[in-house]
């Protein structure tokens, strides 16, 4: 039988050695990051021969594509794909695959923790005791506020959404609102997440989070006079993409006691720049894009990967391959 032709394929973030393994076994790899200055005169130059890529949060514009000649598949480390020029991949008929479901937990316990966190004051408490302020009973200043049993609005009922829904509704006895272009048909919820409007869910929530994708729909999308319509005291979760938060506006809320804190997994800027106002902001806990990051489920999503990457190189259909539309 004749053996499959070895393809070029340009790994561009850190892959776990099993599944580099996987690629190696039947095509040649070039392992190297851009964001790593040393790494990138090779990246350069194995971009133009590369026929497949694995990549996560680099941005691949349509610059970059344009030198990516050969190119047939992008396989990405990540559920979201707002970092990629879909457009110029739609025209070049190069498939994009994605990792799905395979982070929905995960990445739901984090923005459950951040939920917890946010209410419950858990960051600046633990402070409290590590700097050595503990030293009578807390007084009132310092207490939280209950999680269970407050309403909870989730823009973005997918996978994560009804996730965290699940936890809220089951676990914590929480109202759930949502909303969405229709009823989601949400195993394990029946009956216990109500579809409302934006303005009914800004204006009915206790908190709000965010699980939605960043499109060029939904850029900004949380703005002064949504900040505005939210109860007062409520609290934000961003666990999808920072720049679905005008985060300006974000910060004028929290420092008008418009909001009570915010939870951010997720920024406009990544890494979070030293210089900017949201991170020593008290009221706000902020996390490094850590939703999927624990060993199990990065595991899995390269696996997820490398199975994608595989399957679009040998011509078949991978198992998660983007609508390109
Ligand atoms: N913090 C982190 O580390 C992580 C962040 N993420 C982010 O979470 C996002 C969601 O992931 P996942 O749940 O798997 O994706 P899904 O596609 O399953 O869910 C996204 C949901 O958002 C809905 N939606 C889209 N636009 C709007 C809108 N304007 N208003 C209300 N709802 C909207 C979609 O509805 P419809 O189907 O009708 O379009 C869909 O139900 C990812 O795109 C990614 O950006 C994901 C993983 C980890
Ligand atoms: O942000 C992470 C992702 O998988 O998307």
């Amino acid at each position: 039988m004749p053996t499959a032709p070895r393809k070029k394929v340009l790994v561009f973030r850190e892959l776990p050695p099993d599944q580099l393994e996987r690629i190696r076994a039947v095509h040649d790899v070039t392992v190297a990051n851009p964001r790593k200055p040393e790494q990138l005169s090779r990246f350069d130059e194995a971009l133009p021969s590369a026929h497949g890529l694995i990549g996560s949060s680099y941005p691949v514009d349509a610059d970059l594509l344009a030198r990516a000649a050969s190119l047939e598949v992008i396989s990405s480390v990540s559920v979201g794909v707002d970092n990629y020029a879909l457009p110029a991949l739609r025209e070049r008929g190069i498939l994009l695959c994605h990792t799905p479901g395979v982070l929905t937990e995960t990445t739901a316990d984090t923005i459950f923790a951040l939920i917890m966190a946010t209410s419950r004051r858990l960051v600046e408490l633990a402070l409290h005791v590590r700097e050595g302020r503990w030293d009578r009973n807390i007084g009132e200043d310092l207490y939280g506020w209950d999680v269970h049993g407050k309403t909870l609005g989730i823009i973005g009922f997918g996978r994560i959404g009804q996730a965290v829904a699940r936890r809220a509704a089951l676990g914590f006895n929480m109202r759930v609102l949502y909303s969405g272009r229709r009823d989601a048909e949400a195993p394990g919820l029946e009956g216990k997440a109500t579809r409302v409007t934006m303005e009914a869910l800004l204006a009915g929530s206790d908190i709000v989070v965010l699980t939605l994708p960043l499109t060029e729909d939904t850029r900004g999308l949380i703005g002064r006079s949504e900040l505005q319509a939210m109860k007062p005291g409520a609290i934000l979760v961003n666990g999808a993409r920072g720049a679905i938060v005008q985060e300006d506006a974000l910060l004028d809320a929290l420092n008008a006691g418009q909001l009570r804190a915010a939870g951010l997994d997720v920024f406009a800027s990544e890494p979070l720049p030293l210089a900017s106002p949201l991170r020593l902001h008290p009221r706000i806990t902020a996390l490094p894009h850590i939703g999927s990051a624990t060993h199990e489920t990065r595991h899995g999503m390269a696996e997820l990967a490398t199975t994608n990457l595989l399957q679009a190189l040998a011509g078949e259909r991978p198992t998660a391959l983007y609508p390109l539309g």
